[in-house]
């Protein structure tokens, strides 16, 4: 069986091996993979493996020996769904992988958000707390987090581990998950309301939803609008969930306290990124996702995925019937 892996430079960039995976057919890794590329590499390979590279329905269409696509990450919006379905092809994600590393990253940002460490760090390193007259000073305001809302969007594996976080920190929980579902119970002290609400009444709201035809560009002008001026905005799920001008417009004209991302939509950015350049704003380069010890756990599951596929019974599968 063939097995094409179309960019596995992010995965593993040289820490973790491929061996488990070539038990399992004959594997050829791309460090990463041009949009022109892409067909000519599926070639006639059964198996194909992505992590970022898009999947369209021109790509299946074309690509007539494909009989599995296994995503390298737990998101699977590079991958025209409803277009695999429709030619048989089996489409499986990793989920779980990376929950706690995930949520971990959470608290790295807010608390960046929150205490502006790397900046007072740097300013020490450049001789201002030498030349300081008191033993104390702040460059911005500190912020508690105890006693502060946590607003969650999206209640499934990592806004839940978030929600857990944000309890430890003494914050009171809000959730919001699909319009018109129930997305499992709440746990203790977790509030389950409406988008609207939980945006009006939280100090922090986090992102935890996956990219969809649904959920694209959630976070606009007019949602924004309900927030507080003193709130902060995390995303960790995927850029496309917002409409990254009207969030740029919204941190210029101080109507959001500050914004802590490692998404965008277009991963690389432009080196103009309307958000890239906006103050209050953390931008890091989508790697929340990419502590080695969360890294080994998705190679692993993506090979068991494969495993099973080749058995006859595969798992974690995703498809339309998941939306
Ligand atoms: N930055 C990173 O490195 C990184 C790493 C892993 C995952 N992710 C992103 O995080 C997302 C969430 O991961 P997860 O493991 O928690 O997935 P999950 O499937 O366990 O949870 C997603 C939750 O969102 C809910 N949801 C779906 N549509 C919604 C909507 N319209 N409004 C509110 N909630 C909605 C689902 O019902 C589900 O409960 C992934 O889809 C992926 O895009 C990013
Ligand atoms: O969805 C995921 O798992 C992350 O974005 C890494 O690709």
């Amino acid at each position: 069986m063939n097995i094409v892996v179309l960019d596995g430079q992010t995965l593993n960039p040289g820490d973790l091996s491929w061996d488990e995976l070539g038990k399992l057919g004959s594997v050829t890794v791309y460090e990463r993979t041009p949009a022109g590329l892409i067909q000519e590499r599926i070639g006639n390979a059964e198996m194909v493996l992505t992590n970022k590279t898009p999947l369209t329905r021109e790509v299946l269409e074309a690509a007539e020996n494909l009989r599995y696509v296994g995503v390298l990450a737990t998101g699977y919006n590079v991958v025209d769904i409803e277009a695999a379905a429709a030619r048989g092809i089996t489409v499986t994600n990793v989920p779980a992988y990376g929950t706690e590393s995930v949520a971990q990253f959470v608290f790295a940002l807010l608390l960046e958000l929150c205490h502006q460490i790397g900046r007072h760090g740097d300013s020490v390193r450049s001789g201002d707390w030498a030349k300081a007259v008191d033993f104390s000073y702040t460059l911005t305001p500190q912020i508690e987090l105890w006693g502060k809302t946590m607003g969650i969007v999206g209640y499934g594996r990592i806004g839940r581990q978030v929600a857990r976080l944000a309890e430890a920190f003494g914050m009171r929980v809000l959730v919001s998950g699909r319009p018109g579902k129930a997305d499992g119970d709440e746990d203790s002290g977790v509030r389950r309301v409406p988008l609207e609400q939980l945006l009006a009444e939280s100090d922090v709201v986090s992102l935890h939803c996956p990219l969809t035809a649904e959920t694209e560009g959630l976070i606009n002008r007019e949602r924004l609008a309900l927030m507080k001026p003193s709130a902060f905005l995390i995303n960790t799920a995927r850029g496309g969930l917002l409409q990254e001008q009207d969030v740029a417009d919204a941190l210029n004209e101080g109507r959001l306290a500050g914004a802590a991302l490692d998404v965008l939509a277009a991963e690389p950015p432009a080196a103009d990124h309307p958000l890239v350049h906006a103050p209050r704003c953390i931008i890091t380069p989508h790697m929340a996702w990419a502590a080695v010890e969360a890294r080994e756990r998705l190679m692993s599951i993506a090979a068991g995925n494969v495993a099973a596929f080749l058995e006859g019974r595969p798992v974690n599968t995703v498809g339309p019937h998941n939306r």
